[in-house]
Protein backbone atom coordinates (compact mmCIF):
# COMPACT_ATOMS: atom_id res chain seq x y z
CA UNK A 1 0.00 0.00 0.00
CA UNK A 2 1.37 3.54 -0.77
CA UNK A 3 1.84 6.03 2.08
CA UNK A 4 0.59 9.46 0.75
CA UNK A 5 1.69 12.45 3.14
CA UNK A 6 -0.47 15.43 1.74
CA UNK A 7 2.05 18.39 1.38
CA UNK A 8 0.14 20.89 -0.56
CA UNK A 9 -1.11 23.06 1.53
CA UNK A 10 0.09 26.69 2.46
CA UNK A 11 0.06 26.92 6.37
CA UNK A 12 -2.02 30.35 6.63
CA UNK A 13 -2.12 29.45 10.28
CA UNK A 14 1.23 28.86 10.33
CA UNK A 15 3.37 30.34 7.62
CA UNK A 16 4.07 28.35 4.33
CA UNK A 17 7.30 26.92 5.91
CA UNK A 18 4.79 24.64 8.09
CA UNK A 19 6.54 20.94 6.99
CA UNK A 20 10.17 21.75 6.14
CA UNK A 21 10.19 24.14 9.78
CA UNK A 22 12.56 22.60 11.95
CA UNK A 23 12.03 20.92 15.26
CA UNK A 24 15.00 19.56 16.74
CA UNK A 25 16.95 19.85 13.58
CA UNK A 26 14.33 18.05 11.67
CA UNK A 27 11.46 18.89 9.12
CA UNK A 28 8.23 18.28 10.46
CA UNK A 29 7.21 16.52 7.66
CA UNK A 30 10.39 14.44 8.16
CA UNK A 31 8.74 12.87 11.00
CA UNK A 32 5.59 12.01 9.84
CA UNK A 33 7.13 10.42 6.65
CA UNK A 34 9.08 8.30 8.94
CA UNK A 35 6.49 7.12 10.89
CA UNK A 36 4.94 5.87 8.01
CA UNK A 37 7.57 4.41 6.96
CA UNK A 38 7.40 2.41 9.82
CA UNK A 39 4.14 0.69 9.53
CA UNK A 40 4.61 -2.69 8.06
CA UNK A 41 1.62 -2.19 5.49
CA UNK A 42 3.17 0.61 3.65
CA UNK A 43 5.99 -0.43 1.12
CA UNK A 44 6.32 2.93 -0.64
CA UNK A 45 5.85 7.00 0.04
CA UNK A 46 4.94 9.12 -1.77
CA UNK A 47 4.37 13.49 -0.59
CA UNK A 48 1.49 15.24 -3.21
CA UNK A 49 2.55 19.12 -3.04
CA UNK A 50 2.21 22.06 -4.50
CA UNK A 51 4.23 23.71 -7.37
CA UNK A 52 5.35 25.89 -5.44
CA UNK A 53 6.87 23.27 -2.77
CA UNK A 54 7.42 20.10 -5.13
CA UNK A 55 11.59 21.02 -5.46
CA UNK A 56 11.92 21.91 -1.84
CA UNK A 57 10.22 18.66 -0.86
CA UNK A 58 12.18 16.52 -3.84
CA UNK A 59 15.18 17.66 -1.44
CA UNK A 60 13.97 14.77 1.41
CA UNK A 61 14.61 12.15 -1.14
CA UNK A 62 11.16 10.71 -1.82
CA UNK A 63 8.66 10.83 -4.48
CA UNK A 64 6.88 13.72 -4.60
CA UNK A 65 3.85 14.81 -7.15
CA UNK A 66 2.29 17.52 -7.92
CA UNK A 67 -1.26 18.40 -7.09
CA UNK A 68 -2.39 20.65 -9.73
CA UNK A 69 -5.97 21.07 -8.00
CA UNK A 70 -5.25 22.71 -5.18
CA UNK A 71 -8.59 22.85 -3.79
CA UNK A 72 -7.68 21.44 -0.37
CA UNK A 73 -7.62 18.07 0.93
CA UNK A 74 -9.74 16.43 -1.60
CA UNK A 75 -8.11 17.25 -4.58
CA UNK A 76 -4.43 15.80 -2.39
CA UNK A 77 -6.40 12.41 -2.24
CA UNK A 78 -7.90 12.72 -5.78
CA UNK A 79 -4.05 12.90 -6.69
CA UNK A 80 -2.51 10.53 -4.68
CA UNK A 81 -5.21 8.04 -5.99
CA UNK A 82 -3.59 8.27 -9.28
CA UNK A 83 -0.98 5.76 -8.24
CA UNK A 84 -3.25 3.23 -6.44
CA UNK A 85 -4.52 2.85 -3.42
CA UNK A 86 -3.53 4.70 -0.62
CA UNK A 87 -2.77 5.45 3.21
CA UNK A 88 -3.27 8.95 3.00
CA UNK A 89 -1.69 11.56 5.97
CA UNK A 90 -1.65 14.75 6.74
CA UNK A 91 2.21 16.68 6.42
CA UNK A 92 1.70 17.79 9.58
CA UNK A 93 0.92 15.28 11.89
CA UNK A 94 3.91 14.01 13.38
CA UNK A 95 3.42 11.59 16.08
CA UNK A 96 0.93 8.49 13.62
CA UNK A 97 1.14 5.44 15.13
CA UNK A 98 2.74 2.90 12.83
CA UNK A 99 0.83 -0.18 14.57
CA UNK A 100 -2.48 2.32 14.16
CA UNK A 101 -1.33 2.46 10.63
CA UNK A 102 -1.09 -1.04 10.04
CA UNK A 103 -4.69 -1.41 11.70
CA UNK A 104 -6.40 0.77 9.72
CA UNK A 105 -5.23 -0.66 6.48
CA UNK A 106 -5.83 -4.12 7.61
CA UNK A 107 -9.43 -3.35 8.34
CA UNK A 108 -9.18 -2.01 5.16
CA UNK A 109 -8.44 -4.93 3.25
CA UNK A 110 -10.75 -7.55 5.07
CA UNK A 111 -14.23 -4.79 4.46
CA UNK A 112 -13.80 -5.02 0.89
CA UNK A 113 -15.12 -1.43 1.11
CA UNK A 114 -13.62 1.62 -0.99
CA UNK A 115 -12.54 3.60 2.05
CA UNK A 116 -11.61 3.12 6.01
CA UNK A 117 -11.90 6.43 8.10
CA UNK A 118 -10.98 6.35 11.94
CA UNK A 119 -14.52 8.24 13.35
CA UNK A 120 -14.71 10.06 16.86
CA UNK A 121 -18.02 8.89 18.64
CA UNK A 122 -19.57 12.14 18.38
CA UNK A 123 -19.58 11.37 14.65
CA UNK A 124 -16.40 13.41 13.34
CA UNK A 125 -14.20 12.10 10.97
CA UNK A 126 -10.17 12.25 10.51
CA UNK A 127 -10.21 11.76 6.45
CA UNK A 128 -6.67 12.69 6.80
CA UNK A 129 -5.61 9.18 8.59
CA UNK A 130 -7.57 7.13 6.62
CA UNK A 131 -7.08 4.23 3.45
CA UNK A 132 -8.57 4.68 0.48
CA UNK A 133 -9.22 2.69 -2.73
CA UNK A 134 -8.22 3.52 -5.97
CA UNK A 135 -11.75 3.25 -6.90
CA UNK A 136 -12.96 5.76 -4.76
CA UNK A 137 -10.99 8.60 -7.19
CA UNK A 138 -14.10 8.41 -9.14
CA UNK A 139 -16.45 9.39 -6.31
CA UNK A 140 -13.84 12.31 -6.22
CA UNK A 141 -14.00 12.76 -9.83
CA UNK A 142 -17.64 13.50 -9.76
CA UNK A 143 -17.73 15.74 -6.99
CA UNK A 144 -14.42 17.43 -8.10
CA UNK A 145 -16.34 18.40 -11.52
CA UNK A 146 -19.51 19.46 -9.24
CA UNK A 147 -17.28 21.77 -7.61
CA UNK A 148 -17.73 19.89 -3.85
CA UNK A 149 -14.60 19.85 -2.10
CA UNK A 150 -15.85 18.78 1.42
CA UNK A 151 -13.90 15.26 1.94
CA UNK A 152 -15.68 15.33 4.92
CA UNK A 153 -19.39 15.05 3.17
CA UNK A 154 -17.99 12.87 0.22
CA UNK A 155 -16.88 10.33 3.04
CA UNK A 156 -20.63 10.50 4.80
CA UNK A 157 -22.32 10.31 1.49
CA UNK A 158 -20.38 7.02 0.63
CA UNK A 159 -20.79 3.24 1.73
CA UNK A 160 -17.30 3.51 3.27
CA UNK A 161 -15.84 1.32 7.01
CA UNK A 162 -15.83 3.42 9.68
CA UNK A 163 -13.02 2.72 12.58
CA UNK A 164 -14.51 3.33 16.20
CA UNK A 165 -11.49 5.38 18.05
CA UNK A 166 -12.77 5.25 21.18
CA UNK A 167 -12.92 1.32 20.87
CA UNK A 168 -8.91 1.43 20.57
CA UNK A 169 -5.85 2.20 22.68
CA UNK A 170 -5.97 5.43 23.96
CA UNK A 171 -2.36 6.02 23.18
CA UNK A 172 -3.41 5.61 19.50
CA UNK A 173 -4.89 8.97 19.53
CA UNK A 174 -1.84 11.02 19.66
CA UNK A 175 -1.63 9.92 16.16
CA UNK A 176 -4.17 12.78 15.04
CA UNK A 177 -2.24 15.32 16.74
CA UNK A 178 -1.65 18.12 14.01
CA UNK A 179 -0.01 21.27 13.84
CA UNK A 180 -1.62 24.64 12.91
CA UNK A 181 -0.53 26.61 14.64
CA UNK A 182 3.11 27.76 16.73
CA UNK A 183 1.75 27.24 19.37
CA UNK A 184 0.84 23.55 18.69
CA UNK A 185 4.67 23.00 18.14
CA UNK A 186 5.06 24.36 21.75
CA UNK A 187 2.53 21.49 22.60
CA UNK A 188 4.83 19.09 20.42
CA UNK A 189 8.18 20.17 21.49
CA UNK A 190 7.02 19.79 25.57
CA UNK A 191 5.99 16.17 24.52
N1 LIG B 1 -1.73 18.17 -1.82
C1 LIG B 1 -2.45 19.01 -1.07
N2 LIG B 1 -2.25 19.05 0.26
C2 LIG B 1 -2.98 19.92 0.98
C3 LIG B 1 -3.93 20.79 0.41
N3 LIG B 1 -4.50 21.53 1.40
C4 LIG B 1 -3.92 21.14 2.55
N4 LIG B 1 -3.01 20.16 2.31
C5 LIG B 1 -2.18 19.48 3.29
O1 LIG B 1 -3.03 18.82 4.18
C6 LIG B 1 -2.55 18.89 5.51
C7 LIG B 1 -3.61 19.42 6.45
O2 LIG B 1 -4.04 20.70 6.04
P1 LIG B 1 -4.14 21.94 7.02
O3 LIG B 1 -3.95 21.56 8.42
O4 LIG B 1 -5.36 22.71 6.66
O5 LIG B 1 -2.82 22.73 6.57
P2 LIG B 1 -2.66 23.94 5.62
O6 LIG B 1 -3.73 23.98 4.59
O7 LIG B 1 -1.26 23.89 5.15
O8 LIG B 1 -2.79 25.14 6.66
P3 LIG B 1 -3.90 26.28 6.87
O9 LIG B 1 -3.77 27.17 5.67
O10 LIG B 1 -3.49 26.96 8.13
O11 LIG B 1 -5.23 25.55 6.95
C8 LIG B 1 -1.28 19.73 5.47
O12 LIG B 1 -0.19 18.85 5.54
C9 LIG B 1 -1.34 20.43 4.13
O13 LIG B 1 -0.05 20.59 3.56
C10 LIG B 1 -4.12 20.72 -1.02
O14 LIG B 1 -4.90 21.46 -1.63
N5 LIG B 1 -3.36 19.82 -1.69
MG1 LIG C 1 -3.71 20.57 10.06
Amino acid sequence: MIGAVLAGGRGRRFGDDKLLYKINGKPLVLYTIENLEMAKTIDEIVLIASKDNAERLRKLGYRVVVDELLIGPMGGVYTALSLGDAFVVAGDMPLIVPEFVDFIVSNFKKSGKIACVPRWENGYLEPLHAAYSRAFREVLEERIKDGNYALNRAIRETDVCYIPIESLPEEWRESFFNVNTREDLRRLQKG
